[in-house]
């Protein structure tokens, strides 16, 4: 099943186009790697792909109908990681939580009755159980960004977009993520996130797509790019990075 399509994306920013007619479909269990050069549109993608920004041309549908046909619900069934993460710095991981899977659960009219996972299990999976009754202002920024990816993930969204969600984790923490959201995939969700990791993406995503130029430059599966070797499949990644 599609869960995401967008279809001749356009965004103009004082007068320059970012992006240009640029299309993308997402299945249903799907990792999709987004990679570009910096100021390539990524973010501004991702931002418009979740409805927090609109385009200035173009359309987005999530699970077969006009994203904003039912906005904030449609949100309230994304898990969306953009940006530098905002927390109540005096409330602990734990508070955080509570309070987000509280609110988007009240924004999911049709959800509302969905349990959300517990939200011990959440820290667990993220690795910040031991410090979840800390104060978030004493958090290091490896575990906001940890505490960011749990609050993705408690309320079962169909679709998760992640903006460079690797930024500042240590490797184990790498492990980690790239092992729940190949979890997350195998129950069903699709997954989009963008990196400058070539080899995190090569090893992580099923299909990777480039933009330069503010259009896709190159869609590939995963398995076919490292068919060629993981050097030629990273020369052909940095390739269509150039445009
Ligand atoms: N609100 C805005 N107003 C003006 N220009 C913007 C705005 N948002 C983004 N831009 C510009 O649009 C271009 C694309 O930015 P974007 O942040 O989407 O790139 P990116 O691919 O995510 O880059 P990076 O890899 O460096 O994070 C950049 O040139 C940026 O300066």
């Amino acid at each position: 099943m599609q869960v995401l399509k967008a279809d001749g994306i356009v965004q103009v920013f004082e007068g320059r186009e970012v992006l240009s007619g640029l299309d993308l479909t997402l299945g249903q269990g799907e990792i999709l790697g987004l990679l570009g050069a910096n100021g390539a549109g990524k973010s501004t993608l991702l931002k418009i792909l979740t409805g927090m920004q609109r385009p200035v041309g173009g359309r987005v549908c999530f699970l077969g109908r006009p994203l904003s046909e039912d906005y904030p619900g449609n949100l309230a069934r994304m898990g969306v990681f953009i940006n530098e993460p905002v927390f109540y710095e005096s409330l602990s991981a734990r508070e955080n939580l509570e309070i987000d899977l509280t609110y988007l659960a009240l924004a999911d009219r049709e959800h509302r009755e969905a349990e959300p996972t517990g939200i011990s299990q959440l820290l667990d999976k993220v690795g910040l159980a031991a410090d979840s009754a800390t104060p978030v202002g004493r958090y290091s920024m490896g575990m906001r960004q940890r505490l960011a990816l749990a609050r993705c993930m408690g309320h079962h969204p169909d679709l998760y977009l992640l903006d460079e969600p690797l930024n500042g984790l240590d490797p184990v923490a790498i492990g980690q993520l790239r092992n729940s959201l190949r979890n997350l995939a195998a129950q069903g969700s699709a997954i989009l996130f963008s990196s400058h990791s070539l080899s995190e993406v090569l090893r992580t995503a099923d299909h990777v797509m480039v933009v330069a130029d503010g259009r896709v430059s190159l869609r590939a599966s995963v398995p076919e790019l490292i068919n060629q070797g993981q050097e030629a499949a990273e020369r052909t990644l940095v390739k269509a990075m150039e445009g």
